[in-house]
């Protein structure tokens, strides 16, 4: 799990190392993470030797780190044509002592620096520079960045991103690239034409992940990213934040995916129970049912509207289907044979194509109210549920709801455009309301505890998933992860489900493209994925399957 840090939070992390008990002086921490950019690209870029490189330098401490760069990229035998953009009293006592070094290394031939006017001739000739160089680096605007960019770094950035857009340019960004918001991803100029942020190819990051880098639009401003520890006290590296935010990673997913016991029977995977579906929408709780079946379910049992159930049955024979009630749709009064036998069931999940009848509404109230198994509540259920805030959170059982952003907007009351301004906030405030684990799913997917209001965010997934179904499919999954042999906690079962599901989804991309492959097909790659997980775990002695050749 990588931490997802704020600016407040870097800048807090920044003043305890050097001001707190480890006492780093701050021009080491500027050196570390000037070093780091350099070596870091260096691979990227197959080497500095030989290359012209611009350095634009802000007037903040992102363009100190510039003036170290430089330093470094000159010694590895780059050209470094270096753009100072603030006054050098501005500039913070590390940056000023970085930038003596510099002026006092100064030459013709590994080193230029240009105090920028902005007059037109230097335009020109910045222009020229950037049109013959191998690669600029972007020092203008790190965490520091607010509101929208200013003249000249967005002419500059504009400059950056015409050339590089047009020839072989590869711009490496230090830390963020300038005009995304490290905190939200959002970016400079989204309403207008000018004033946009810059397109890195690579950027390199100091001390925890920033969350900006990995929300969009900012994600897709910063190309390739490297995490550098750039030298801080372990202790501050791994400390919690207040408002803890991770990226999942691989390896958070595989304590949730332990191998099946070899002596386990159907009853130890769990019995999920999938009741949804109406008259039009049959394929939707067959997808559910479908998720959960490829995600390693014991058994599952699909119960949908009786007018449904032809349309189902038979459809998938490892599925148990029976049709509920005699309509189109679930009523208040169908709740109780669902009641009778789900007592018997590891979880329940409510909602894909279910319809948004006022009567379906009291069924599924019903069914909420009575019981213990965690229920997963997807779609229409969350549609049917929005207003019923004092209803849901004082339910007496584990929930995770599992909204797109619309059903998200419908249910918090919030716009769309409120909640992507910050959507962490929008979706922590929830929870802490709701009281439930939930799953706000889009690109990426976030995933917040309600027993803890961390916050998860998941890096797998591609836009070939932007397609009718696959939340379907999603909602399966994690109703079957939670009901696993381990029993896993229910927010690292909804955790490992937006996981699995968006590395299947990059399964189906690599083997069928981007365009028209199929929720059946995300699920039916659910377990190769799984599989490829496990054989990367080392399985133990006594698992390994008894096969003598
Ligand atoms: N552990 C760490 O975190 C370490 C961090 N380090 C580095 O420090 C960086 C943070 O430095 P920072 O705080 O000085 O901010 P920075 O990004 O340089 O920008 C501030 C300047 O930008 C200006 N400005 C703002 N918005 C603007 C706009 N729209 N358009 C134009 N200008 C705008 C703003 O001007 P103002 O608006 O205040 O007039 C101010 O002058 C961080 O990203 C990392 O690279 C490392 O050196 C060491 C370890
Ligand atoms: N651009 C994208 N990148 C990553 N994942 C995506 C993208 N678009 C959609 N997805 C994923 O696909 C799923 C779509 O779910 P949803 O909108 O509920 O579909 P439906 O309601 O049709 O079943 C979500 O899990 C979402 O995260
Ligand atoms: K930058």
């Amino acid at each position: 799990m990588q931490k997802l840090n704020t600016a407040a939070q870097m800048r807090q992390m920044d003043y305890t190392a050097m001001h707190g008990k480890y006492g780093i002086q701050p021009a080491v921490l500027m050196e570390n993470a000037g070093h780091a950019v350099a070596e870091r690209a260096d691979e990227y870029i197959h080497g500095w030797a030989g290359k012209d490189v611009v350095v634009v330098c802000g007037k903040g401490n992102n363009g100190g780190d510039g003036f170290v760069i430089a330093r470094h990229i000159a010694a590895a035998g780059a050209r470094a044509y270096v753009y100072i953009l603030g006054q050098a009293e501005e500039y913070s006592d590390e940056s000023q002592q970085h930038l003596s070094t510099l002026q006092a290394m100064e030459d013709d031939e590994s080193c230029l620096l240009t105090y920028f006017g902005g007059t037109e001739r230097e335009w020109r000739v910045l222009r020229q520079r950037l049109q013959s160089c191998q690669v600029v680096v972007d020092a203008m605007l790190g965490t520091g960045f607010h509101g929208n960019l200013r003249e000249p770094v967005s002419s500059i950035v504009g400059l950056i991103n015409e050339i590089a857009a047009a020839g072989a340019l590869t711009v490496i960004a230090v830390d963020v690239p300038t005009g995304v918001n490290s905190d939200t991803g959002a970016v400079s100029g989204s309403d207008e034409e000018e004033n946009g942020p810059l397109f890195a190819d690579m950027t390199v990051t100091f001390g925890a992940l920033k969350r900006g880098l990995v929300l969009y639009p900012g994600r897709t401003c910063a190309g390739h990213v490297e995490l550098d520890a750039i030298g801080m006290p372990a202790p501050l590296l791994v400390q919690p934040e207040e408002k803890p935010a991770y990226l999942l990673q691989e390896s958070d997913i595989a304590e949730v995916l332990v191998p099946r016991s070899p002596d386990s029977h159907k009853g130890s995977h769990g019995t999920i129970g999938i009741v949804t579906g109406c008259s039009d929408m049959a394929g939707a709780a067959l997808m559910a049912a479908h998720g959960a079946v490829r995600s390693g379910a014991g058994k599952v049992f699909l119960r949908v509207p009786a007018q449904t159930a032809p349309y189902c049955i038979g459809r998938q024979p490892e599925i148990m289907v029976r049709g509920v009630g005699q309509g189109e749709y679930f009523t208040e009064a169908d709740a109780v044979s669902v009641l009778d036998e789900c007592a018997a069931w590891s979880v329940i999940a409510m909602g894909p194509g279910m319809g948004r009848h006022e009567e379906t509404k009291a069924f599924v109230k019903a069914i909420l109210a009575h019981g213990e198994c965690p229920v997963v509540l997807d779609a229409d259920a969350l549609n049917l549920l929005a207003g019923e805030k004092d209803f849901v959170s004082s339910l007496d059982r584990q929930v995770i709801m599992t909204p797109h952003l619309a059903e998200f907007s419908r249910l918090s009351g919030l716009s769309v455009a409120e909640i992507q301004e910050d959507p962490f906030a929008a979706a922590v405030q929830f929870v802490k309301e709701w009281r439930v684990t939930l799953v706000l799913k889009g690109a990426p997917t976030l995933v917040v505890s309600a027993k803890t209001g961390n916050v998860y965010v998941n890096p797998t997934g591609n836009a070939g998933m932007a397609c009718g179904g696959m939340g379907d499919i999603l909602t399966g999954m994690i109703a079957a992860i939670s009901a696993r042999e381990s029993r896993p906690d229910i927010c690292s079962a909804a955790c490992a489900g937006v996981y699995l599901h968006g590395a299947a989804g990059d399964a189906c991309r690599r083997q069928i493209g981007s365009y028209g492959f199929t929720p059946m097909e995300v699920a039916d790659a659910v377990p190769g994925v799984i599989r490829r997980m496990e054989e990367e775990m080392a399985v133990p002695l006594l698992q390994a399957p008894m096969i003598l050749d």
